[in-house]
């Protein structure tokens, strides 16, 4: 199964409201019947020792196929496990909320703050997602306007998240999902700069493609990366700024997918 990468528009830690918009940077994720269990990586196992106690699947064999910079705040964790929750809920007949259980099985493996349903969401369904963490509820899902996002690729994310801290600026993360939901370019912008500067991030990058015309720019997730946007045709000069920082990747905002 295949699903994306997002850019945030809305980041969950402070307020448990989140939003996240699908770009077209995709991961795939096959499996295949095995006689033992191999190891792998933490989430993939959280997620296969689910399925093998509740439901009894056997062991399998995962090849996870990913365009996604890891610990890079493009949300390569929730389109994994997306990937791999709808892969295996499509072989074995098995129904499930897939974003939901990729929000549990996150936050139990430990590579999530809030489950990251936003990101669960918009990897999975594409559009834009408008979701509340704490309850693992989707409030909404919107086709996104037609944009070029213009990203800084950066992984490894080194930082230390200071949740408590992030949670004291609950009421103005609140107010930027209200707008984000009359108007995601908007939201997305104030949110991008503002994580920034709570982080320690150096705002030099956004504030060069905000000069050269972006709609919005900022970080996405917890950062590093990040991210501009504009409309189709009009990437150029930003692509150009930002090239001076390290290889941009250019992609488009990705609409919203039936998976029925
Ligand atoms: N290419 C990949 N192959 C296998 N597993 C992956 C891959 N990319 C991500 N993962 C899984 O995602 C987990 C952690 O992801 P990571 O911390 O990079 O999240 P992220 O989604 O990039 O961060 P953010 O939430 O800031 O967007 C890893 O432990 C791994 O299980
Ligand atoms: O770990 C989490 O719960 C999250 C991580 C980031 O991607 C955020 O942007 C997202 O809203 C929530």
């Amino acid at each position: 199964m295949q699903t994306y990468a997002g850019i945030s528009v809305v980041n969950a830690l402070p307020s448990w409201y989140g939003s996240s918009m699908a770009v077209n940077l995709t991961v795939s994720v096959s499996i295949k019947e095995a006689e033992k269990c191999k190891k792998n990586d933490i989430l993939i196992d959280t997620i296969l020792n689910f399925f093998h106690e509740k439901y009894g699947i056997p062991c399998l064999d995962i090849n996870v196929e990913s365009q996604i910079p890891e610990k890079s705040g493009l949300k390569s964790s929730s389109a994994v496990s997306t990937a791999l929750i709808g892969e295996i809920s499509k072989k074995f007949g098995i129904e499930i909320d897939v974003p939901k259980y990729s929000a549990i099985l996150s936050l139990k493996a430990g590579v999530s703050y809030t489950g990251a349903l936003d990101d669960a969401t918009s990897s999975y369904y594409g559009g834009v997602s408008f979701t509340y963490n704490k309850e693992f509820k989707i409030i909404d899902i919107k086709d996104p306007p037609e944009l070029s996002a213009i990203i800084l690729p950066r992984g490894g994310r080194n930082i230390k998240i200071d949740l408590q801290y992030l949670k004291k600026y609950r009421l103005i993360f609140e107010e930027i999902f209200r707008v984000s939901r009359q108007n995601i370019v908007l939201g997305m912008k104030l949110n991008g700069i503002l994580v920034a500067n709570i982080l320690g991030y150096d705002i030099n990058e956004i504030e060069v493609a905000l000069k050269k015309g972006a709609l919005a720019a900022g970080i996405t997730g917890n950062g590093p990366s990040i991210f501009a946007v504009t409309k189709i045709g009009e990437e150029g000069p930003i692509v150009d700024a930002l090239s001076k920082f390290g290889n941009v990747i250019v992609t488009r905002s990705v609409g919203y997918v039936s998976r029925d």
